[in-house]
């Protein structure tokens, strides 16, 4: 279950009138990109995506199963979400933590197994805090919290992953290595859909791209056809200067 398909939905943006109705499918293997100034309403599409809050109208689809007749836990089985902001309301270790990603497929009150802890150590290996396993979650840092958080939605292997700012805090290595993570996970064929900020992420690693403009305009396609300075310096409000490194284009904000 890794299409994800998007009917005529308009989010429910809190003061907002009704924007342009989105219809778009995420493909297995695609790699999204969802850019917009803040405000534009990235974070409360995730969240409608993944089933958090109803859509104003419209329609969401899990290869072909429409998200509002599903389960949490049939959900959970296979849509993965990394949260922009999270509170940690009990204190747990980042192993617990990393382990919190099997819960959607264990029945009430029976414990992790052998199997479950090799994912989590796994996970926790390929995000680089396996070193910090024992330690409590509240004590690491921001770069830290965020590998934890993406370790947790690895170790609970979606088939589909919203991944709203999935380099937030993250310094320059461990940005590639997210972004590497992801492109990966879409390579063996699941669905990535992520919240952007940095262009340059966007351009490298993004196939597709939804552009949200704070109005409620809309418009997604491939990234080639959307990566034009003129469509994002609308988007952002914000003049940039273009250079092409690798083939990629580089956006640069400039006075
Ligand atoms: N519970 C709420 N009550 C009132 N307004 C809300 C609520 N949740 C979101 N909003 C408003 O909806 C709009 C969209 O918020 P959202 O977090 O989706 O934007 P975003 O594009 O993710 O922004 P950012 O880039 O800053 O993360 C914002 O103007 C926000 O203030």
């Amino acid at each position: 279950m890794n299409r994800l398909e998007i009917s005529e939905l308009v989010v429910d943006v809190p003061g907002r009138r009704d924007g342009r109705p989105l219809s778009l499918s995420v493909e297995p293997g695609q790699v999204w990109g969802v850019l917009g100034p803040n405000g534009a309403g990235k974070t409360t599409l995730l969240h409608t995506l993944a089933g958090l809050r109803a859509p104003r109208a419209g329609e969401i689809r899990l290869d072909g199963r429409p998200l509002a007749t599903l389960k949490r836990r049939q959900v959970a089985q296979h849509l993965g979400l990394v949260f922009q902001e999270r509170q940690d309301g009990f204190p747990a270790t980042v192993l617990e933590t990393a382990l919190i990603g099997r819960h959607p497929y264990l029945s009430p009150w029976r414990m992790e197994g052998g199997e479950d802890l090799r994912l989590a150590q796994a996970a926790l290996e390929r995000l680089d805090v396996a070193h910090l396993a024992d330690r409590l979650v509240s004590t690491l840092s921001g770069g830290e919290r965020q590998r934890v958080a993406i370790a947790t939605v690895l170790t609970q292997a979606p088939a589909l992953w919203l991944a709203d700012e999935p380099t937030n805090h993250l310094d320059l290595h461990h940005q590639t290595e997210v972004m590497a993570l992801l492109a990966e996970q879409a390579a063996e064929g699941r669905a990535v859909m992520m919240c952007l900020h940095d262009l340059n992420l966007a351009s490298r690693w993004c196939d597709h791209l939804l552009l949200l403009y704070p109005d409620g305009e809309a418009c997604w396609g491939p990234s080639d056809a959307l990566l034009v300075p003129a469509a994002l310096e609308r988007l952002y409000g914000q003049r940039l200067a273009t250079a092409e490194i690798g083939g990629a284009p580089v956006f640069v904000p400039v006075r």
